[in-house]
């Protein structure tokens, strides 16, 4: 039975929120419309300070921000029934990620916080709400991420070709697709993606992004410093492993940078650009024995720059956009927590244990119910 659910997913970058509408047929999904309301500027600056200094966060803004988050997810969702003429009775779930505040997979008592209070969202909206995607999973001995191969194995996988599927948000995470249906789908975080490239590009240009990564081209690597980045704990760990802003931050990169001579802000980017293409293509190479295509995914995928390194890494691998294969690459975190939202709905699991490690697998998030519900 043909259903419409809206994804909302607001990420690491924190440029924005992107919505989707989508129609979900059984196996057959089908994208209507999307879009995305910018994350507004003091909403922004209030995370990354949260996120700067955890030591001291005031529980009023704590709370608040929760309560804000909401509402800006809620008013997303409005944004697109509004340019859709649709009304919210005939939307049959939002399925919404949050915003990571914080993601502590290894600690010795994991957890992970996402923000954007989905109370608010169902309230404002009418329309049922699915969230809390990520903790179920923890709960069961799990990453809680990444989420999103379970949908690359839907809808990406390919019998006769072994292929990965690379999300370049704020993090980089890859999903390895096997072509032979007896092998595992496994996947991991491999870094950070843009979230270095956005923070250099901020301090040195005053520009969110280093545009179409025309910076980072003009540039020339640093050797030395992309040898010492890339001995970072992280990049040598065995996956299960995710990560986040927590980790590949400001003061991350900072500490890189004061380990060695002082560069050029061009060769600094160059080398951060490619430490991303680096660090993608040595987990494929360290953890699939096959890659004939790679496809990419999520805002990096329009670095021209970063694209040209990754394809030039993984040759003879083809490296293109999952636009290709009929799902725009803007567009598909949001529309796998849609799908997500109908797999909790139907009582069917959603995570991949032999990607977040977790002990079984587990029916996904927490169901708020809009004016329309029924169980
Ligand atoms: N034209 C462009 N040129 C270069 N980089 C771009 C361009 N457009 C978007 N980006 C990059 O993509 C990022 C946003 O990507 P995306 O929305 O996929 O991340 P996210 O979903 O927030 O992160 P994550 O997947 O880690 O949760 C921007 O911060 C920017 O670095
Ligand atoms: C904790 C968290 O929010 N993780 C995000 C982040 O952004 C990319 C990468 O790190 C991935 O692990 C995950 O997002 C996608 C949607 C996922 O779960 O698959």
């Amino acid at each position: 039975m043909q259903r419409f659910y809206i994804g909302l997913m607001s990420g690491t970058s924190l440029d924005g929120v992107d919505a989707v509408l989508v129609s979900i047929d059984d196996d057959l999904i089908q994208h209507i419309s999307a879009t995305t309301r910018p994350m507004p500027g003091e909403l922004r600056r209030e995370i990354l300070e949260m996120i700067a200094s955890p030591q001291t966060i005031d529980l009023d803004r704590l709370g608040m921000l929760d309560s804000r988050l909401g509402k800006l997810f809620g008013q997303t969702a409005l944004d697109l029934l509004t340019g859709t003429h649709t009304k919210p009775d005939e939307i049959h779930a939002i399925g919404s990620h949050g915003q990571t505040l914080w993601h502590r997979p290894a600690l010795p008592t994991s957890f992970t916080m996402q923000l954007g209070d989905p109370n608010v969202i169902a309230e404002v909206t009418g329309i049922t709400t699915v969230a809390d995607f990520r903790r179920r999973d923890m709960a069961a001995g799990g990453q809680g991420a990444p989420l999103v191969p379970a949908f690359h194995r839907a809808y990406l996988r390919q019998a006769h070709e072994a292929r990965v599927v690379l999300n370049l948000g704020g993090m980089a995470n890859i999903s390895l697709l096997p072509s032979d249906a007896d092998h595992d789908v496994t996947g991991f975080d491999t870094g950070p993606g843009n979230v270095l490239l956005d923070l250099h590009a901020l301090r040195h240009l005053d520009r969110p992004c280093d545009h179409a990564g025309e910076w980072g081209a003009s540039g020339h690597i640093d050797q030395n410093l992309l040898d010492r980045m890339l001995t970072d704990p992280y990049f040598m760990a065995q996956p299960p492993k995710s990560t986040g802003r927590e980790y590949f931050n400001e003061a991350w990169l900072q500490r890189q940078l004061a380990a060695g001579p002082e560069l050029a802000p061009a060769d600094i980017q160059a080398t951060l650009t490619e430490l991303t293409a680096r660090s993608v293509t040595d987990a494929i190479h360290a953890h699939s024995s096959k890659c004939d295509r790679m496809l990419v995914c999520g805002g990096g995928v329009h670095n021209k720059h970063l694209m040209r390194r990754l394809s030039a890494l993984l040759a003879p691998a083809t490296v293109e956009s999952t636009e290709t294969y009929g799902i725009a690459p803007d567009w598909v975190e949001a529309t796998a927590f849609a799908w997500l939202a109908d797999r909790t709905l139907k009582g069917f699991p959603g995570n991949l244990p032999s990607v977040t490690g977790a002990r079984h697998p587990v029916i996904l998030g927490a169901i708020y119910p809009g004016a329309s519900y029924s169980a």
